[in-house]
């Protein structure tokens, strides 16, 4: 039996399993293997059997990149060369592009790289289609818009955020907060700091006999269900990646509908043959991207406030700055003066470690 086959077995006896008191470890059980059995193919995908291809993925530029992931014809490629400039083919045919088209934005005095990807389908994580390669690129990625057609039933929605979620892509959803510390022996040890309301001590039991972990601490700090479980223990192979719903092709959609669209959670309307709303939608990316502008300021000069540097915000201590800007800057620093949110004092001495703050402005002190 192939992995997918046996994944298929597994989705389908959690189908005709009711769950109750009594399933509740059988369900445990059943998650849990079939987690362990869609990590196998995350990792086929990446190491190259039957995903990767060669010049699939491309070589990436610019602080961040956005993925464009949706179904067939959708208008993905039409998006990316309104909002970039560069061409990809756009045609009414289904499977239009077949590999990835990446294009380049300057937005706020930052440098973002899009990249425009094939269409997937249902079943897209299993193989079907290049769904695979797409999907292996929409991990790496640092924001994904979600094109959907909205003439097209939201049931698309479903779909790939299901294709998506089985790859272990977590959209716009913080980790859980179960901290699980392993231990040589002692038997399972819960403690909890708000009330489990979904889970019970059975399920809990299953899924850490199925990953063979017999003694541990689990500090539970959220009301945790069992996939959330499932995803502290499966931490490293889990990302968590920020998304927009992009609502395309709203030029060709009645206006008295186009309320019900503003109510779906970070969604957005727009038409990208049209090129309405686009702004709308760079300044959402914008503020899921929370990039760190850092204007220089040369000592006794005035500070540059037409170049930022920009930063991510999971890398924007003193010492990314001084690397952005050049590798030998780290050798000859000695301390640096910031003005701006990340400090209390104005201008404060800080070193290399410190974190900096959207729009900051520093200076930094040579040995
Ligand atoms: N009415 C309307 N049509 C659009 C819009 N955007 C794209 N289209 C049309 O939709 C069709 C598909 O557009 P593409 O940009 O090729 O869509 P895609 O998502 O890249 O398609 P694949 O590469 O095949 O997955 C083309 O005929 C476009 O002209 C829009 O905003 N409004
Ligand atoms: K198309
Ligand atoms: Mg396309």
């Amino acid at each position: 039996m192939t992995t997918v086959e046996k994944i298929k077995g597994i989705e389908d006896e959690m189908a005709r399993t009711q769950k109750n008191k009594n399933t509740s470890f059988h369900l445990g059980q059943l998650k849990a293997k079939l987690a362990k059995l869609r990590r196998e193919l995350i990792s086929d995908s990446s190491s190259g059997g039957g995903g990767g291809g060669v010049g699939f993925d491309v070589a990436r530029t610019g602080v961040a990149t956005i993925g464009f992931v949706g179904f067939p014809s959708v208008g993905k490629s039409t998006l990316l060369s309104k909002l970039t400039g560069t061409h990809s083919e756009a045609a009414a045919y289904e499977f239009t592009t077949l590999t990835t088209v990446p294009g380049i934005i300057k937005y706020k005095g930052a440098k973002l790289q899009m990249l425009d990807l094939p269409g997937i389908i249902e079943g897209a994580k299993d193989g079907k289609g290049r769904g695979k390669q797409v999907i292996a690129v929409a991990r790496s990625v640092n924001l994904l818009f979600l094109v959907l057609d909205v003439n097209k039933p939201l049931q698309h929605k479903r779909i790939i955020e299901y294709e998506l979620e089985g790859v272990g892509i977590r959209i716009n959803k913080e980790p859980p907060n179960i901290v699980i510390t392993k231990k040589e022996r002692g038997g399972i040890n819960i403690t909890n700091t708000v009330p489990l309301t979904h889970l019970d001590n059975d399920e809990i039991k299953a899924v850490m006999a199925e990953y063979k972990i017999n003694s541990a601490n689990i500090a539970f700090r959220c009301d945790a269900t069992v996939d959330d479980l499932i995803d502290a223990i499966e931490a490293k192979s889990r990302r968590y990646i920020p998304a927009i719903y992009v609502l395309n092709k709203i030029d060709s959609f009645s206006v008295e509908e186009l309320d019900l669209l503003y109510k779906i959670p970070n969604a957005i309307p727009i038409s990208s043959g049209q090129g309405w709303n686009l702004d709308d939608l760079l300044q959402m990316m914008w503020d899921k991207l929370k990039l760190v502008r850092v204007y220089t300021k040369p000592k006794g000069k005035l500070p540059d406030f037409s170049e930022p540097v920009v930063l991510r915000n999971d890398r924007c201590s003193v010492e990314d700055f001084c690397n952005s800007i050049h590798k030998s800057l780290v050798s000859d620093f000695r301390n640096a003066l910031v003005f701006g949110q990340s400090v209390k004092h104005q201008p404060q001495v800080v070193g290399l470690s410190h974190d900096l703050q959207d729009e900051d402005v520093i200076t930094i002190l040579k040995k």
